[in-house]
């Protein structure tokens, strides 16, 4: 198995061009033609916002597993960073980083090139400091973003919340809302749709942020939905998440709602099996792998609650929470997920059959979804 869990490759590079003065440059330097190859399809997640708004840290706590105090030495970033994702995780992008200070007036921003390619913008909005000015480069931003590629899904991240109290959050969110939609109606871009969320290293806000914005970039999620509903409801399980092993980022669950102390269980229940597994799991020369197809894993708490995690593919699991009286049917369960497994590998080996595919998994035929026999709580099969 491939996992790594040091420090992840990046292929992404810095961009330099033209001759703005303290090489802050906009376009993205030539880039070699490895990488033209690999990445140019690849869909894009732009960050943006004003200078030490916390772009940075996002992208490191997220995808690189820094943790949230070592982010305060974070130097101010004077070049577009791209990150190329896909290397060490189920999500396949690149995530560009952009310096706080990007002037679109400057002949070097080639918006056209930025914003083609671009699938999701997130607008990272400090709300620990005076949001004035940012909200004015927000309208800026989606305004030009909006007129190369109106396709863009925009996420603006109200973030540092956990400097403010819950009133304040809430306040805060109304009044940035409030605000950025009207600056879009006088701009008659009333079409523009803007999605806020109140985000914070320090806690699971940010990886839930970013999971439901990876989400709106994977057409086949209605059908990972599917399978996820089917598997739960004949299983007896209450919520199900299909995680990104590494960035902790969810690419799909149920359709029942999302509670955050939910998600944070089965995020922490991800650390403890990595964790657990990186110390007694490895080979003692330290080689093998910390999640591989073997992994399982089975926490019964002191509430009659159980979390089930379970190796779905090479960057996927599936983490559940049941009760424990449904937990009596592990036979069902087991056969049920066995079902379920497949159903994903074959969405994934659609994927990689298709040429130039952007994202790894791919639209599963309602027959072939049909097909799938799982064992019902009862005992019969559907
Ligand atoms: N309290 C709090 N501080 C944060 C949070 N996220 C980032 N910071 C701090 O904000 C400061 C700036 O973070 P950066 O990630 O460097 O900001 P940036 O937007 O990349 O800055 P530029 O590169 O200058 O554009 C750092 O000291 C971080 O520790 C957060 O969620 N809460």
């Amino acid at each position: 198995m491939s996992i790594q869990y040091d420090e992840p490759t990046l292929t992404g590079s810095y961009g330099v061009v033209g001759s703005f003065p303290k090489s802050f440059g906009y376009g993205v330097e030539e880039p070699d033609m490895e990488e033209t190859s690999t990445s140019a399809d690849k869909p894009r997640i732009l960050l943006m916002g004003l200078r030490r708004s916390g772009k940075s840290s996002i992208q490191k706590v997220v995808f690189h597993k820094m943790s949230p105090n070592e982010t305060l030495f974070l130097e101010s970033t004077n070049k577009i960073y791209k990150d190329d994702i896909s290397s060490s995780s189920f999500v396949n992008f690149q995530i560009w980083d952009f310096p706080g200070q990007v002037d679109f007036f400057d002949p070097t921003f080639d918006s056209e090139m930025i914003f083609k390619g671009t699938g999701a913008l997130i607008f990272v909005i400090d709300a620990q400091d005076d949001y004035v000015e940012a909200l004015g480069r927000l309208h800026l931003t989606v305004s030009r973003a909006y007129k190369v590629n109106p396709e863009i899904n925009f996420a603006v991240f109200i973030h540092k919340v956990d400097g403010l109290s819950d009133d304040h959050k809430i306040e805060t969110q109304r009044d940035i809302h409030q605000r950025a939609n009207d600056d879009l109606v006088d701009a008659s871009l009333e079409k523009v749709h803007l999605s806020f969320y109140l985000t914070s290293i320090y806690d699971h806000s940010i990886f839930e942020a970013f999971s439901k914005v990876v989400q709106k970039l994977i057409p086949q999620l209605p059908t990972l939905e599917n399978l996820l509903n089917i598997f739960i409801s004949h299983s007896g399980i209450e919520k199900a998440f299909l995680f990104d092993v590494v960035s902790k980022i969810y690419i799909a669950t149920d359709s029942s709602p999302v509670d955050m102390q939910s998600y944070e269980l089965c995020c922490d229940m991800i650390d403890v099996v990595i964790d657990v597994s990186c110390i007694y799991g490895l080979m003692e020369d330290g080689t093998g792998c910390a999640y591989d197809k073997e992994s399982l894993a089975i926490i019964k708490l002191n509430n009659t609650t159980v979390l089930y995690l379970k190796e779905v593919t090479k960057f996927l699991a599936l983490v559940c929470i049941l009760r424990e009286e449904s937990f009596e049917k592990k036979g069902l369960i087991e056969y049920n997920f066995h079902c379920f497994r497949k159903a994903i590998h074959e969405v994934f080996e659609v994927g990689s059959s298709l040429e130039g595919a952007v994202w790894r998994p791919a639209c599963m035929s309602s027959n072939s979804l049909s097909g799938l026999k799982y064992a019902a709580m009862n005992g019969s099969a559907i």
